[in-house]
């Protein structure tokens, strides 16, 4: 095999599975640059809210038994939906297990990579020693995709105070306020929930139909019970159960003040919640649909009711991206779907890698081990990505558009087992 030095950027759960999977397959003249002063990303819950991380009371959305790496199963005493700091042990664990930390440099951000001309990478980064560059065979991102907040403008102006779900930390300071949570996502509704139970009301602005489903079906995850239906013949099957599901154990939205979704219901990234319809039904949380406008601290519904609050949490998602890559990533902010084959390698540079910009309805890390394995292999040479890359990124994306709604929300939405079944195929097809 060749030498290569490859450049990972970014030390969460993806970097770890990707410097993991190139140490193995014999790539060592490894780089990992990791901006924060720890390891495991979003995972680190931190109090600052200026440092991205999850809130306080997060647990993951996918259970334990689907969220644990194939070859590091999670502590048995772990709970189905583990907590952000059980996640971050597991992830520290993992680290030492495979024993990842050599090649990690800790407080070193990544602010630009362009490319040679005559192949590889030059990148530049910051440390506590100022502005450095070095050069890469390969560059693989590991940013995540949960760094550029959308911040929609309201018109008019809200005279009370305003952050982004992803500057909220903890419920603490919420206490006796009026609050509107803005979007019905994972972080809206787990937000809009754990701030109910101080402030002294919650409304949760929801502009579009969601698919809000509770964690647990018959005492047991969600996610598990439908893995039993996981092969893509079975995929109107998972549809049609998951629909009956939802009519029995929730019923119509409107009931609890919500649109309904219309349609197959895996065509929306869905809301994993077992609390939040229960709170809107104890009436701690009031349903609303889009806002339309503010004044002072009135804020005005597209339904054309009002309200007062003190503060808007702004659970409005976030943008797809890697500033630091300039003109060689194009801008896909508005983007409805991303021109990456296998959501991983863009046609036209063959040196660069995306791992973990997919959203999956389940486990990222667990994909991303996949995405890794393959990226390890086209770089020690024992695979090549096809010379028809461009028509299949065109054919993977018209089917994309069939199944999931247009929008810069799902422009990395994937099937889970459909796409661990279409990983597996590619890795079998050359023996891994
Ligand atoms: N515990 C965990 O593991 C958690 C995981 N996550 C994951 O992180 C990712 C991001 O989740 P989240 O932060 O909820 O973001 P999402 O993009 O999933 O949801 C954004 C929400 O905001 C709405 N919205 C977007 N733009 C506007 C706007 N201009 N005006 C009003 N509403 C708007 C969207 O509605 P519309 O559909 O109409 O665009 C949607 O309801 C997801 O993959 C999610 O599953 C999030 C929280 C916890």
């Amino acid at each position: 095999m060749d030498h290569y030095r490859v450049c990972v950027v970014g030390a969460g759960p993806t970097g770890l599975a990707t410097i993991k999977s190139l140490a193995e397959a014999g790539i060592t003249d490894l780089i990992c640059h990791e901006a924060q002063d720890a390891s495991g990303g979003i995972w680190v819950y931190s109090d600052d809210p200026e440092r991205p991380s999850v809130y306080q009371t997060a647990h993951t959305i996918s259970s334990k038994m689907l969220s644990q790496f194939p070859d590091f199963p999670m502590p048995d005493a772990y709970p189905d939906y583990p907590s952000n700091r059980q996640i971050l042990d597991y992830m520290r664990a993992y680290e030492a297990r495979f024993d990842l930390s050599r090649y990690i440099r800790l407080k070193s951000k990544v602010t630009a990579a362009r490319p040679r001309d005559n192949g590889g990478w030059e990148i530049s980064f910051e440390d506590a020693t100022g502005g450095h560059s070095q050069t890469a065979d390969y560059l693989i991102v590991c940013s995540g995709h949960h760094r550029e907040p959308v911040m929609p403008d309201l018109p008019g102006e809200f005279s009370g105070e305003q952050l982004h779900a992803g500057q909220y930390k903890k419920a603490d300071g919420f206490a006796g306020k009026k609050v509107l949570v803005v979007g019905g996502g994972n972080s809206g509704c787990d937000i809009a929930s754990a701030v109910s139970r101080v402030a002294s009301h919650v409304s949760l602005s929801i502009r579009s139909p969601q698919v809000i489903v509770p964690k647990l079906v018959a005492g047991r995850p969600l996610d598990v019970q439908f893995a039993k239906l996981r092969k893509p013949h079975l995929r109107w099957a998972r549809d049609g159960l998951l629909k009956l599901g939802l009519t029995l154990l929730v019923g119509p939205y409107e009931r609890y003040g919500l649109q309904q979704p219309r349609g197959r219901v895996l065509s929306h990234h869905p809301t994993l919640n077992t609390v939040i319809l229960d709170r809107i039904r104890h009436g701690m949380v009031t349903g609303r649909p889009g806002v339309r406008s503010a004044a002072g601290r009135e804020v005005t519904f597209t339904d054309g009711t009002r309200a007062d609050f003190d503060v808007i949490i702004w659970a409005t998602g976030y943008r797809l991206g890697a500033p630091f890559l300039g003109d060689v990533c194009p801008d896909w902010n508005e983007a409805a779907q991303v021109p990456l084959y296998l959501k991983m390698m863009l046609a036209d540079v063959p040196d660069l890698f995306f791992i973990g910009l997919i959203q999956p309805i389940g486990c990222i890390w667990v994909l991303a081990d996949q995405q890794a394995k393959l990226a390890a292999a086209e770089i020690s040479g024992a695979w090549r990505r096809p010379a028809d890359i461009k028509a299949r990124i065109e054919r993977d994306n018209r089917r994309d558009a069939k199944r999931y709604k247009a929008s810069l929300r799902h422009a990395v939405q994937v099937d889970t087992h459909e796409y661990a079944a279409e990983l597996d195929k590619v890795l079998c097809d050359f023996g891994k």
